[in-house]
């Protein structure tokens, strides 16, 4: 873990040095002070030496202003050293959860990743910029005031020494719990995140059923457990404060007595005292700073184990080793024995084989959670068939690279996703580098125009988060623009029309024919109304391909979808 850590330190090797050597130079001058206070007690004052006494004040003021110089440094150049690190820490997790499979995003919470991403790594940077540094310093600072008050008494050194063994004893004691009381009080915030996003993301539903109190209690309950841990954590901090407040001061009063006891019989001169009382300041506070960082270290390994997790999480479909990029396909697509399932244990589908020459419109009707929009997932490998393969012009998709396969593959969803941004941006999704011109041509064959032109921001008219501000047929057709765009040559088609007016729909319908032409077309379809004039229709349900044809064949056939047919059309 600590190996792990310190490799983020690598590409600031530079800013590293340079904040390191600053503070352990002004750790030596601090060191160096109270013996300039011995000097100038024990010889400068009796000499009575004005100019002696003003050029040494001089040279103080110099060393002081070098420290301050340092000082900046350390603050501002340390910080950054450590604020860069979380920077990289946070764009690594960021890209890694880019790369993750569907199946992780099915199992995880978006407010348990939110707070990794953010929360969990706050305090790295601190962590990162005083940790080695303060520790270092900390040390170094500790046994070079060790050495000076043996150098000065060494009775009274060991006395003061005494303070260490009590202070790693708390410090070992301590830094465990918090560690694990940190990582409780993490996974506490990701579920109250998890709770306050499921609120306001699903605040229509909370308010059309008028649970708005029942939302109230659960945020309520998690509010209170967040509550209840860092108390907690709050609980262990104070216990260990104390207790090294309470050690080092028992120590410092023990150490004034003796010292006084020795200047009263001689063996220590004034000066000697004021300079060991210093010394006995400048050893407290590097272990003052040794507990800060133990207060700040459980908070900051807590995160990284929990960034650690995420990184170590690797996405079940990847990129074979030796996978091929694809130019654009002609869409023959071949499932060739395919199964597939969720779990283990639970094949949704089972053994299917079917072929799709290129061109063709199919559609797959069949029974709800017979596993049609499944069959269809497995085509983009959002999952990868448990067993058999699929291919695309003879080439199995699994020696593609996903991102050239998923250039082949446009998907106009059920559950249509639009960004919170513009309607350009939500439609330039489609082709990144998309002119204007090509923006408001795929609007246009979207049948969005009138609406973009009717609205005081155009095409610039921000659509709130998630399209929130348009009806959803507005959202359903930005989503079709957004696949004119890409016009990719294999087109899924999950439901695509179903939130549209009938008039609406039967426009859309003649631009999805047109959208169709020349491409390999999938739709997913309950209203049989809008798959007629599908090449072939095929009937899935939880055995497997029931039947399949064309429409007239398959209603007169008396079968499946015959009957499906009458449910809907009554004849
Ligand atoms: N991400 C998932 N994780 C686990 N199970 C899933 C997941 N998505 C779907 N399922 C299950 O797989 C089965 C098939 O679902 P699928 O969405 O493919 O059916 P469908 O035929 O498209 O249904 P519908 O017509 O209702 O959209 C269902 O039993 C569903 O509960």
């Amino acid at each position: 873990m600590i190996r792990r850590f310190f490799s983020y330190y690598r590409p600031y090797k530079g800013l590293f040095i340079l904040d390191f050597s600053c503070a352990v130079i002004a750790g030596l001058l601090e060191l160096g002070f109270p013996l300039a206070v011995n000097q100038f007690v024990d010889k400068l004052l009796p000499g009575k030496d004005w100019a002696l006494i003003i050029w040494a004040c001089l040279a103080l003021l110099a060393v002081y202003a070098l420290n301050t110089g340092l000082q900046y440094v350390v603050t501002y150049w340390g910080h950054m050293l450590g604020i860069n690190i979380e920077t990289d820490m946070r764009k690594k997790m960021f890209d890694h959860i880019q790369k993750l499979s569907f199946r992780f995003f099915d199992n995880t919470k978006t407010g348990h990743l939110m707070t990794r991403i953010t929360n969990d790594l706050n305090e790295i940077g601190e962590i990162a910029h005083h940790g080695p540094e303060d520790v270092f310093i900390a040390v170094m600072t500790l046994v070079g005031a060790f050495l000076l008050m043996v150098s000065i008494n060494w009775q009274l050194a060991l006395l003061t020494f005494l303070v260490i063994p009590l202070m790693a004893w708390l410090a070992m004691h301590f830094s465990g719990k918090m560690t694990r009381t940190y990582r409780r009080l993490f996974g506490d915030l990701a579920e109250f995140n998890s709770r306050v996003e499921d609120t306001v993301g699903g605040i229509r539903v909370v308010k059309a059923f008028a649970n708005e109190e029942h939302e109230k209690g659960l945020f309520s309950v998690n509010n209170f457990r967040y509550r209840e841990t860092k108390l907690m954590a709050y609980k262990i901090m104070a216990k260990s404060m104390s207790l090294t407040y309470m050690f080092m001061r028992f120590v410092s009063l023990f150490v004034m007595v003796c010292g006084t006891w020795f200047v009263i019989h001689g063996e220590l001169t004034y000066g000697q005292f004021v300079a060991f009382l210093l010394l006995t300041n400048v050893f407290f506070r590097p272990i003052e700073k040794i507990n800060a960082v133990i207060e700040s270290y459980p908070k900051g390994i807590a995160g990284f184990k929990r960034y650690v997790e995420i990184l170590d999480t690797q996405p079940d479909v990847t990129d074979a080793p030796n996978a091929i990029e694809v130019d654009r396909l002609r869409g023959n697509i071949r499932y060739n024995a395919v199964s597939f399932g969720y779990e283990a244990d639970k094949n949704i589908i089972s053994r299917i084989d079917l072929s799709i020459s290129a061109g063709e419109t199919i559609a797959f009707v069949g029974p709800s959670g017979a596993g049609k929009t499944t069959l269809c997932s497995l085509l983009p490998r959002f999952y990868d068939c448990t067993q058999g393969g699929i291919s695309i012009d003879g080439t199995d998709i699994r020696h593609m690279t996903l991102s050239s396969l998923r250039r082949q593959i446009g998907i106009v969803q059920q559950d249509v996703f639009l960004f919170s941004g513009s309607i350009r941006e939500n439609i330039a999704y489609g082709k990144l580098d998309a002119t204007d011109e090509q923006i408001w041509d795929a609007a246009r064959r979207a049948q969005l125009e009138p609406f973009i032109r009717s609205q005081p921001g155009g095409m610039d008219t921000i659509i709130g988060e998630r399209g929130v501000k348009l009806s959803g047929g507005q959202k359903q057709r930005l989503a079709i623009a957004r696949m004119f765009l890409k016009n990719p040559p294999i087109l899924i088609l999950d439901e695509a029309t179903s939130a549209l007016d009938t008039e609406t729909e039967a426009a859309i319908q003649q631009s999805l024919a047109e959208l169709s032409q020349g491409r390999t077309t999938l739709v997913i379809a309950h209203r049989l109304a809008t798959i007629k004039n599908a090449d072939r229709i095929i009937v899935v349900t939880d055995q497997g391909i029931a039947e399949q044809g064309r429409h007239q064949e398959l209603v007169s056939s008396g079968g499946i979808y015959s009957r499906l047919h009458k449910a809907q059309f009554g004849t």
